[in-house]
């Protein structure tokens, strides 16, 4: 069946998962090439045996090779759509930065990529969803964490590490790639790219959900940001465990991998590059990522940057998790 013209949000989606995946690569050559620290040991406990200390090796790096990672996969990403789209709405974590023009993806649509696309919208019952079809360029506007979990890069945890690209639309996210450029599985050598789109599903894992009832909530949050009301809501959700992770696309992902419940952060901190792209992949799979009321944050190009009022995410039981963020008195 020939397809009706692509519709350009599904185009966008398509070069957006082939430029996260070229910033992936970047960020890679930075690290491996960066100036590498010398081998900090980490002690960890292990819990069999509790008086016995491993002691880890980690490899770090400067925040001087972060920020150039942060740039140069920003660039990449941003000159590259801008080159195929410029009046394309896109708002990137690092600002107005240069670059080189190595960095720039000269054909940001990947026949690969769009050919996966098309598959799955003949194979759709309905065809496209209206919400895709009928979006125009001037509706859309794209929001570009080119390195999330900075300071897990420069820690020695890397595969903390996300690309995220969130494609709204009137001010909702409704298209979403995540890449994980350190993804570590057998046949990949080249990271993990999660991406969804409204009514499309979720595609590059298998979205998991926990059995809660049997098994107990493990309830994921800041690693670097603690305060008062984060560990209210923790208490609050009397969770079997409690993770204390880097990378706000990083807990994001583990939901969708069914290795966490919630993403529960009722404090400032994120910013919409943060979310988008996560609130995205989570919507089309059934989840939700509001603020800590419930509310839905608004994406539109001029919306405030800052998530001010928190970050509530999961794939079930959000109003549970909504209700361990209030402020005792209205327990
Ligand atoms: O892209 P960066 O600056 O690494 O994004 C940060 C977030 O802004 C910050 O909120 C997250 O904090 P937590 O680790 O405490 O959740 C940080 O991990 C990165 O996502
Ligand atoms: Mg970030
Ligand atoms: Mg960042
Ligand atoms: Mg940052």
């Amino acid at each position: 069946m020939a397809l009706a013209a692509r519709p350009v949000v599904l185009e966008l989606l398509a070069a957006s998962i082939n430029v996260a995946r070229r910033a992936g690569g970047i960020i890679r050559d930075v690290l491996s090439s960066g100036e590498l620290r010398t081998v900090d040991k980490v002690r960890r406990r292990l819990p069999s045996l509790p008086t016995v200390t491993a002691v880890t090796a980690v490899t770090t790096t400067t925040a001087a090779a972060a920020g150039k990672a942060d740039r140069r996969a920003q660039h990449c990403i941003i000159e590259s759509l801008r080159r195929r789209w410029p009046a394309l709405a896109i708002i990137g974590e690092e600002g107005a930065i240069g670059g080189s023009e190595h960095d720039v993806v000269a054909e940001v649509l990947d026949a690969a990529d769009q050919g996966v696309i098309d598959a799955i919208l003949t194979e759709r019952s309905g065809g496209c969803p209206s919400t895709l079809q009928k979006a125009t360029l001037d509706q859309i506007s794209v929001w570009v964490d080119p390195l999330d979990g900075t300071k897990e890069f420069t820690e020695g945890f890397p595969e903390n590490v996300t690309v995220l690209i969130g494609i709204a639309i009137n001010g909702t996210p409704e298209a979403g790639v995540i890449h994980q450029p350190f993804f570590k599985a057998a046949n990949s050598v080249t990271g993990r790219t999660i991406w969804a789109a409204h009514g499309l599903g979720v595609h590059g894992t298998e979205v998991k959900w926990r059995n809660v009832a049997r098994d107990g909530r493990i309830v994921a949050t800041t690693r670097s940001h603690p305060s008062p009301a984060i560990e209210r809501a923790l208490a609050a959700a009397q969770p079997a465990s409690i993770v204390r992770i880097g990378g706000a696309g990083n807990k994001i992902v583990h939901i969708l991998d069914g290795d966490f419940d919630a993403y529960l952060f009722p404090s400032p901190g994120t910013s919409k590059w943060d979310t988008c792209a996560g609130e995205a992949i989570l919507r089309a799979a059934g989840g939700h990522l509001t603020d800590q009321s419930g509310a839905s944050y608004d994406y539109s190009a001029k919306a405030e940057l800052a998530n001010a009022r928190g970050v509530v995410a999961s794939l079930s039981d959000h109003a549970f998790y909504l209700s361990c963020t209030k402020p005792p008195a209205q327990l």
